[in-house]
């Protein structure tokens, strides 16, 4: 199958001045990555805070073009489409952010706000039509019974129900990939099964893509169970592959560092004090990332090559890694209770 979507050797540079006077920093958001999101799937992004899953988020939906690389939807260069080209592809890759309170105009209606963009998209003939379309998708997001919610303002709903409204504009442009930002990390806990099931059932009855950003892997193993994932590190992908397989089975330090410091729900080992294979806890800044692999400061296995030579991706079973000593470091196995 073809990928729908396809990093090629991509990167964001920003640059930052401190200061008005002061110098230039680059900062390496996104560095180098290569990435394929193929038709129907989920794939889930996961990564620390400021590692770049956002900015990778952005590339894909267009809301930011890459500094360096190229990005192509169903096979086609997005910066070389002409605009009927460009138009279609942004209304077939959206975004739902992790603030649905900010991504929604406080001053507009539910029906304002999920009307306007089928109107002047005319994907609706008029406005009778229009009504009738924004009921639906509110009964496919389940705000039901939808004339309930079509006038009412964003501060009236709740957080998941925010949340639904923006998947609700995100899918009514029937798109084919949703980059779904963090979506519940700012709803309630009781809430984020039915949100995330609600992404699971759109996925499967509208065969749409989902690249699921987080830094929360439980979540992402949840969704994206018969997916993919792939794991960033300071703008880098570090390892990627069936979800399954590498959560079984990571091979990447950093990704069996992460897999340690997932709560294991299991009082015996709760207890234990588990420690977390990394020689640091401190995270180095992309604005200033160490030289060869970026990882290899905080790598227990790192050696001299590690810290000259950044590691390619390599293929390695169903996916990817970047790591010189991959065939060294030892197999990852849960915490065992005694
Ligand atoms: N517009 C920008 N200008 C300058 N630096 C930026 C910009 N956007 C992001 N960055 C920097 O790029 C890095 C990656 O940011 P990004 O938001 O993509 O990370 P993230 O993994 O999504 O983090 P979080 O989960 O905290 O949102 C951070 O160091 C951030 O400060």
């Amino acid at each position: 199958m073809n990928p729908i979507i396809e990093l090629k050797n991509v990167s964001m540079i920003f640059e930052k001045r401190s200061g008005i006077f002061g110098p230039v920093s680059h900062i390496g958001a996104v560095v180098d990555v290569s990435l394929e999101v193929y038709p129907g799937e989920i794939l889930a992004l996961v990564g620390e805070s400021g590692c770049g899953k956002t900015t990778l988020g952005k590339i894909v939906t267009g809301l930011y073009k890459p500094t360096h690389g190229q990005l192509f939807f169903e096979g086609k260069d997005v910066y070389k489409m002409n605009k009927e080209e460009f138009d279609n592809y942004r209304n077939s890759v959206q975004m739902v952010q992790q603030d649905a309170f900010a991504a929604l105009n406080p001053a507009r209606t539910i029906y304002q706000s999920l009307s306007a963009p089928i109107l002047q998209k005319k994907l609706v003939k008029n406005t009778k039509e229009a009504y009738e379309r924004v009921c639906e998708l509110l009964k496919i997001v389940e705000l039901t019974p939808p004339e309930q919610f079509l006038e009412k303002y964003p501060h009236q709903l709740s957080g998941g129900q925010r949340q639904r409204v923006t998947m609700a504009r995100a899918i009514s442009l029937n798109p084919k990939v949703i980059v779904a930002d963090e979506p519940v990390s700012m709803i309630d806990v009781s809430l984020r099964l039915a949100m995330l099931n609600l992404m699971a059932s759109l996925n499967k009855s509208m065969n749409i893509a989902f690249i699921y950003i987080t830094h929360d892997l439980s979540t992402a193993r949840y969704i994206a169970q018969n997916g993919r994932m792939a794991v960033m590190y300071l703008g880098k992908i570090v390892e990627q592959g069936n979800v399954q397989e590498i959560l079984s089975n990571p091979r990447h330090p950093y990704l069996q560092a992460l897999l340690t410091a997932v709560p294991v729900p299991n009082p015996k080992i709760a207890k234990m004090k588990r420690k977390l294979p990394l020689k640091s806890l401190e995270m180095p800044s992309v604005a200033n990332p160490p030289k060869g692999c970026r990882f290899n400061p905080r790598c227990p296995y790192a050696d001299k090559k590690c810290e000259e030579v950044e590691p390619e991706m390599v293929k390695l079973g169903s996916g990817f890694i970047a790591c010189h000593n991959y065939e060294k470091v030892p197999k990852w196995e849960l915490p065992k209770a005694n």
